[in-house]
């Protein structure tokens, strides 16, 4: 399968692309980044650690996505637009890892799933996938007598918050609840709050060093306490699960996909 990478010059990039260059069944298909950023014109291999791979690193996503059967998108909320876009145009598989999207960005992966696969997940590891399906689990087995806490900590340059992996988590635990996390979730205290209310959902977020990206699932009960935790010790873990998504949606129709569907895991 011809993969493809946009935002190559990222954290995540450079990880991606050592992942394709060392995936039995993976060809390097291009690599993309911002135009005026300073990886355009270098050899991506050389950019991700490598030996030359003979692929530099363009500011054109149109040619990326025509010469691609899959596009992996670790980049900013500002740029998946487009890659949906220009995966319906192409009918390129499209694996989204980017967090913080607005409505406008969800909108048009929706409409590109009309055309071809696209498969999203604020987290592409397997743990998460799995800490998921437990919190969802015990919010499930537990009444609003006990308290639910999302802590998350990250590196100091993250953009977003909470992660998309911490709100994933606050979906998955208010589906347990059979709730609506919009109308649940408190996302930050500060001040004079008053006594917490019964049945919210609160976020904390820390940020600060190199933290990859740790997150806990707190539920406070009287007496007692759970405590859900997940942390990512390098982005292999990351890169590994887009990569295997990627090659998963090889032949799949048109629509919208979740690692669990890549793990084969029932929630
Ligand atoms: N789903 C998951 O498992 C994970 C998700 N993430 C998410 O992935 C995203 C990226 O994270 P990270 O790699 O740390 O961030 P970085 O800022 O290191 O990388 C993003 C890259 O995308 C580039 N970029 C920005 N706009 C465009 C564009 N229009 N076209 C092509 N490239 C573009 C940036 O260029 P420049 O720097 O020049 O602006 C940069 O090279 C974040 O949203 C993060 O939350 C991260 C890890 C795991
Ligand atoms: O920005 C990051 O680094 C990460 N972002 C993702 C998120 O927002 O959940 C996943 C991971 O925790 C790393």
């Amino acid at each position: 399968m011809k993969i493809g990478i946009v935002g190559g010059g990222g954290r995540m990039g450079q990880m991606l692309i050592r992942q394709v260059a060392r995936t039995d069944g993976a060809t390097l298909a291009g690599v993309t980044d911002r135009e005026g950023a300073p990886a355009l014109g270098q050899d991506a291999g050389l950019l991700a650690g490598l030996g030359p791979l003979g692929v530099p690193v363009t500011a054109d996503p149109v040619a990326l996505f025509a010469a691609a059967d899959a596009v992996i998108d670790f980049t900013s909320p500002a740029a998946t637009p487009l890659h949906a876009k220009l995966a319906a145009e192409h009918q390129t598989a499209l694996i989204v890892g980017t967090t913080g999207l607005d409505e406008a960005a969800e909108e048009a992966l929706a409409v590109a799933a009309l055309s071809t696969p696209i498969l999203q997940a604020p987290n592409m590891s397997l743990g998460v996938v799995l800490l998921s399906a437990l919190v969802e689990r015990v919010a499930r087995s537990l009444d609003i007598d006990w308290d639910i806490e999302i802590v998350e900590m990250h590196h100091r340059h993250k953009v977003d918050a909470p992660s998309g992996t911490a709100l994933a988590l606050g979906q998955a635990a208010a589906r347990g609840r059979n709730v609506d996390l919009a109308d649940q979730s408190v996302r930050s205290r500060d001040g004079f709050t008053g006594p917490r209310t019964p049945g919210t959902i609160g976020f904390a977020t820390l940020r600060g060093g190199d933290v990859i990206g740790d997150h806990t699932v707190t539920f406070a009960g009287q007496g007692e306490r759970i405590e859900l935790s997940h942390k990512a010790q390098s982005r292999d873990i990351f890169a590994a699960g887009a990569v295997r998504a990627a090659l998963w949606c090889s032949g799949r129709s048109p629509g919208r996909y979740t690692m669990t569907d890549v793990l084969g895991l029932d929630q």
